[in-house]
């Protein structure tokens, strides 16, 4: 798919009536029921999503998958091969809230890029500084650091979301300055370690609001946007979306 992708990141939110109503609106709203948009809903509630948007051009993304193979006795895991099975086309890897409260670790992360591309999914890895590094001026370094864990692999079938940990649901979105910086320092890096600047496309996420989108979304290297509070609200998604649309040249 060319051109901007916008992903919604529902996180830790959903029942099987309110998904139903939810995606209901969503595949009634002509900006959001078409290709370039995408759902990371919770695995509990993927094969739901697979249905109810079967007919629909939408994607379903797992934000997470396991570190171990195809199959095994890994209890309560779920493999990069069962969410391609039910539909999955993308998969959030390393979102800052699960190596805060989950303690991943780049060789996880790594692992987990290499079974997400074997399964035929594509990675959605989640890079972004907290507020004390960028006070300290480490956040260019940090992002870099992050970005290592793909110079193995093919940056065509890699996305990376760039999410200032300081602005995810705070309401503080970064300043369209900061946000053109750091997506320029993204593809840079690409372009150093392993030539893939332009086949790499940097999802910009961190309180994306519908007044804050058009902005947004204007910035060069902004490919799209991964959204999560917004995205729980159809019509705040729905404008979203349409200013993804509106900004695609
Ligand atoms: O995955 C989404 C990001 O964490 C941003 O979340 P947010 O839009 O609620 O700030």
């Amino acid at each position: 798919m060319s051109g901007k992708l916008v992903m919604g990141n529902w996180k830790m939110n959903g029942r099987l009536d309110s998904n139903r109503k939810l995606i209901k609106a969503m595949l009634e709203d002509a900006h959001i029921n078409r290709d370039g948009v995408a759902i990371a809903a919770p695995h509990a509630y993927l094969m739901q999503l697979s249905d109810l948007l079967a007919a629909s051009p939408m994607a379903i993304a797992a934000q997470d998958m396991s570190q171990f193979g195809l199959a095994g006795a890994y209890t309560g895991e779920v493999s990069a091969g069962m969410l391609h099975d039910i539909g999955c086309r993308y998969a959030l890897i390393g979102h800052s809230e699960r190596r805060q409260y989950l303690s991943e670790t780049t060789a996880v992360l790594n692992q987990k890029l290499i079974n997400a591309l074997e399964a035929g999914i594509t990675p959605v890895l989640c890079v972004g500084e907290t507020l004390q590094q960028r006070e300290a001026g480490d956040h260019l370094t940090v992002i870099r650091d992050q970005l290592d864990i793909l110079a193995q692999l093919a940056p065509t079938r890699v996305i990376v979301a760039y999410e200032p940990i300081w602005a995810i649901g705070t309401g503080k979105v970064a300043t369209l300055d900061q946000i053109r910086e750091m997506h320029t320092c993204i593809k840079q890096h690409c372009r150093q370690t392993h030539g893939g600047a332009e086949a790499v496309r940097v999802l910009y996420g961190g309180s994306v609001k519908a007044d804050n989108a058009d902005a947004t979304l204007a910035i060069d290297n902004v490919d799209g946007a991964l959204v999560g509070g917004a995205s729980l609200d159809v019509e705040s998604f729905g404008i979203i979306c349409q200013a993804c649309l509106a900004t695609y040249a």
